[in-house]
């Protein structure tokens, strides 16, 4: 039970934050009205006294011998009129306190699932890259979009519970002053109540795991079914689509009426519990011989506190069935099992003599049974020159431009900028001097002109400059909102080339001291490839360039070329001295090049 008490509670305090030091006046709030409440129905023994014809009835001690006093020097009905009014005063300042609670459990509601929301944000936008290779979209998604809000609704139970908590610690000291006895029997008998309902709630759990491990299945088969939707439509897949997601909704189906059923048994049981305790309370008092307007003030303030004991057994069960919820928000906050993001102070600003690859040794994490996708890789690439490197499919090149953006670290070796190690630059400055192009960065949903100028303040002129030398001018121009037209999710409004030319551009617009393309133009035509090409080799020798590419027309600017083969580099080469040989012949007859230091 701490086990899940513990961590869950700790996710609540981090979620309040600073709106913690609200709880008192919370509880200061929820204790004034159930005081004023208890007050409102402890006239009831007056009145009902006065009614009765009856001015001193037997048996009144303590408190109800307080309330009987009230108005005792008035006349019968004036008596009357001025306790009713009284009542009614009480009852009125006790509403007005407590929606002055509920305006206030709802805004700190409201911040604490701000909070958590936010909290997870910044969370995706720190971890290190390699945990998005890890865990499945699915699963973060629903974390997101379905579990943060239970946790929300989880924060909002506990403030309910803080309220009704305190409602029922007064409405029982009301009780304990009317009579200590039939005091100890209820909460006797309320104690026994919360042991079955805790038994039933801790039967909560498990169901509640599955639901969210469902609800992870069905947001991968959602997103599944939003990316891949012309995949399966042309290998005329819908009916097997459908099945797996009607199969993935009912597991979710299934799993939350396990779930329901069982939390749905609560309410009934704990009513027929709570009606046989009340029943059992006012046979005793009677049997006791308790007066008759001090069993009435007892049996209302009885039935005032069994809502208050529900809705507290309530909110424990809930939090039980949201214990699925509440772990799995709590495992994407906790960054210690995360992979850390990169790290490093030392300034950078352009790129000197060059980088280096130093031995590097590489394997994607999670993946011990894979092979090495690098082995001891050692190379050069100068600044002010374009180096290209080629290998067949799989051959590890985008791994390359993974490690220089620092998505992931080398497990041995070392990549050296200027003879400075990698791993110890400041990984935002770094990043400030590189710019990619790559087939896998997706365009945002906005306008070009957002897309070209993301991550940087640029004018709409330099913007139209760097589109210009990306061959993407001539047709965002024939677009009728020419730079504003809006590309949609993914730029999905575009060609593929289109897309590829606005990237393009948008890493030409930083005029980075490096810029990598990876498979940057490999969907655009003939023609305009060749005009970037030309736009590439015009930059040569001022800025460093590194090409990624299969076709022999895009590396042709290049100065050197790195060719890599089953992870390891099996040459290294000035392009011009094997400027006679095709792509397959650069592949495969490395031993000719002619290696360099
Ligand atoms: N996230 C990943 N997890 C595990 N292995 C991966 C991951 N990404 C790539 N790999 C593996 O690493 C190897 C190199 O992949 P990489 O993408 O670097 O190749 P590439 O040379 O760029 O290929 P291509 O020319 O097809 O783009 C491949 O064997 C691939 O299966």
């Amino acid at each position: 039970m701490l086990k899940f008490l513990v961590p869950g509670l700790q996710l609540l305090r981090d979620a309040l934050g600073r709106q913690l030091r609200l709880l008192p006046a919370v509880v200061v709030l929820g204790l004034a009205s159930a005081a004023l409440e208890g007050a409102g129905i402890g006239l009831i023994i007056p009145m009902l006294g006065i009614i009765a014809g009856d001015d001193q009835p037997a048996g009144l001690s303590g408190i109800s011998a307080v309330f009987q006093q009230i108005g005792e020097g008035l006349g019968d009905g004036e008596r009357l009129l001025v306790i009713a009014a009284a009542v009614l005063a009480l009852i009125t300042l006790k509403n007005v306190l407590a929606f002055a609670n509920t305006l206030l459990t709802t805004f700190i509601y409201g911040k604490a699932s701000h909070s958590i929301r936010s909290a997870l944000s910044d969370q995706l936008l720190r971890i290190g890259y390699p945990f998005f290779l890890q865990h499945s979209p699915g699963r973060l998604l629903n974390i997101i979009s379905n579990e943060s809000w239970r946790a929300s609704d989880a924060i909002q139970t506990v403030l309910a519970a803080i309220v009704h908590g305190s409602a029922a610690v007064i409405l029982l000291s009301f009780l304990l002053l009317l009579s200590w006895q039939m005091t100890l029997f209820v909460a006797l008998g309320l104690v026994l109540v919360q042991l079955a309902h805790a038994a039933v709630s801790a039967t909560l759990r498990r169901p509640s795991r599955e639901v969210t491990s469902f609800n992870g299945e069905l947001a991968a088969r959602m997103l599944h079914l939003v990316h891949a939707g012309r995949l399966i439509r042309v290998f005329g897949q819908e009916a097997r689509e459908k099945a797996t997601f009607d199969g993935a909704s009912d597991a979710v189906r299934r799993a939350g009426f396990a779930l329901q059923a069982r939390q749905g048994a609560l309410p009934p049981m704990t009513e027929v519990l709570h009606s046989a305790l009340f029943l059992a309370a006012v046979v005793g008092a009677w049997l006791s011989g308790v007066s008759f307007p001090v069993i009435v003030a007892f049996v209302v303030l009885l039935y005032r506190l069994q809502p208050h004991m529900r809705a507290l057994q309530m909110s424990w069960s809930q939090i039980q069935g949201w214990s699925g919820s509440l772990e799995e928000v709590r495992w994407l906050l906790d960054s210690s099992d995360k992979p850390k993001p990169p790290s490093g102070s030392e300034p950078v600003d352009g790129l000197g003599e060059g980088i280096k690859f130093d031995r590097v040794t590489f394997r994607y994490p999670g993946s011990e049974a894979r092979p090495v996708v690098l082995r001891e890789v050692s190379f050069d690439v100068l600044s002010g020159r374009s180096t290209a490197i080629i290998g067949r499919s799989g051959a590890g090149k985008t791994t390359i431009v993974n490690m220089l953006c620092r998505f992931v670290e080398p497990d041995e070796g070392r990549i050296l900028i200027d003879g400075v190690p990698l791993d110890q630059i400041d990984p935002g400055a770094w990043r400030r001097q590189i710019a990619v192009a790559s087939q896998d960065l997706e365009l945002v949903d906005g306008s070009i002109l957002e897309n070209i100028t993301y991550g940087q303040s640029a004018t709409l002129a330099e913007a139209e400059r760097a589109a210009r030398l990306a061959e993407a001018h001539g047709f965002i121009e024939k677009l009728p909102q020419g730079y504003q037209t809006v590309v949609g999710y993914r730029g999905a409004s575009l060609s593929a080339g289109q897309r590829q030319r606005i990237a393009l551009a948008r890493a030409l617009v930083r005029d980075p001291a490096i810029l990598i393309l990876d498979e940057a133009t490999n969907a655009v035509d003939g023609l305009s490839e060749a005009a970037i090409v030309e736009t590439l080799r015009l930059r040569a020798g001022r800025r460093t360039t590194i090409v990624i590419s299969h076709h022999r027309s895009t590396i042709s600017f290049c100065d050197d070329v790195v060719v890599l083969g089953s992870g390891r580099v099996k040459g290294r080469a000035s392009l011009a001295d094997v400027a006679s040989l095709s792509m397959d012949q650069l592949y495969e007859h490395e031993t000719r090049m002619e290696r360099q230091g």
